[in-house]
């Protein structure tokens, strides 16, 4: 059975590091599945990410994607007829690209990276993220940019995708949008995703599987539809739901499904756990 990716006793040290950041890592992610991986900060999450995208040479284990080395200079395979990059990774350094804040159009930007090749997944991602190709970037919103920027890391298709939470500052529709997109990807395509987030909102649907990487060792590694149950909590009045008072400007939020406490349970204790400072559920105001 070929892999998406298959990681075997892979340690990492960084060049001067006198620890490595990553340690004995074995992994096995199939096609056609979504992988969350929890950690907390300093975990060891792009440093992996970065890895199976060939960012740095693996000189200890072994690292295959699409059954070759990430460090090798091939970066794109073809499936019949169609061309794929093997692997994209949108990570924090891309986010700060300085092509984003010119004075240039987004219809102008997306035809220099091979819009036009790509014209029906262009459009496709341009209604999914709400760009319009009349903006100009220069006098875009943050989340704007990001919206482009995403339209613009997607536009070529790949077969491992390696999402370093780029989607902070999309707003919970774009967000929702793109976890649907990407998840539609991986049924409709030979590719899977790998996604590095510390954002649970929306996601207790999307994930196949659940690490929790921890100062650079996978200490759990969980199946969604075999490990996890979502169970209604005592006090909770429904399961996700929200009720509008018709007298008043009273909301009641019912218990949400979400992977939140699960994050917060595994990285109580981890390194640079700051979580004795968390607001309790019970104490949590309603904003
Ligand atoms: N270029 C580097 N040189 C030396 N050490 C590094 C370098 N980059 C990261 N590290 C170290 O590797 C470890 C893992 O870092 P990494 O960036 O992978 O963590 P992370 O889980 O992605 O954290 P965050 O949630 O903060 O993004 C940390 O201890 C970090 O200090």
């Amino acid at each position: 059975m070929s892999f998406a990716v298959e990681v075997l006793n892979l340690t990492y040290q960084f060049p001067g590091s006198e620890t490595p950041s990553l340690t004995n890592i074995d992994l096995k992610i199939p096609w056609n599945t979504r992988t969350l991986i929890v950690g907390a900060n300093g975990a060891g999450k792009s440093t992996l990410l970065k890895l199976l995208s060939g960012k740095h040479l693996c000189l200890n284990g072994k690292i295959l994607v699409n059954g070759s080395d990430p460090f090798s200079p091939v970066h794109s395979t073809k499936d019949g007829e169609e061309e794929y990059l093997i692997t994209t990774y949108l990570g924090t350094e891309w986010c700060h690209m300085s092509i984003i804040n010119r004075d240039i159009g987004v219809a102008e930007l997306l035809n220099s990276i091979g819009m036009p090749h790509f014209q029906q997944r262009g459009d496709t991602l341009c209604e999914i993220l709400d760009v319009d190709l009349s903006w100009r970037m220069f006098k875009l919103s943050d989340g704007q940019k990001r919206r482009v920027q995403l339209v613009m890391g997607l536009l070529k298709p790949w077969k491992v995708l390696l999402l370093d939470e780029v989607t902070v500052d999309l707003d919970v529709i774009a967000r929702s949008k793109l976890l649907g997109f990407l998840q539609w990807e991986t049924r409709t395509r030979q590719c899977s995703v790998i996604y590095a987030t510390h954002i649970f909102d929306g996601l207790s649907e999307w994930p196949d599987r659940i690490w929790h990487l921890k100062e650079g060792s996978m200490v759990d590694q969980l199946d969604y539809h075999r490990d996890i149950k979502f169970v209604d909590s005592s006090e909770a009045t429904g399961n996700g739901s929200v009720t509008f008072s018709p007298d008043g400007p009273t909301v009641h939020i019912s218990k949400v499904k979400s992977l939140h406490p699960l994050a917060q349970s595994w990285l109580h204790g981890d390194p640079s756990d700051l979580s004795h400072l968390l607001i309790s559920d019970v104490d949590q105001p309603l904003l």
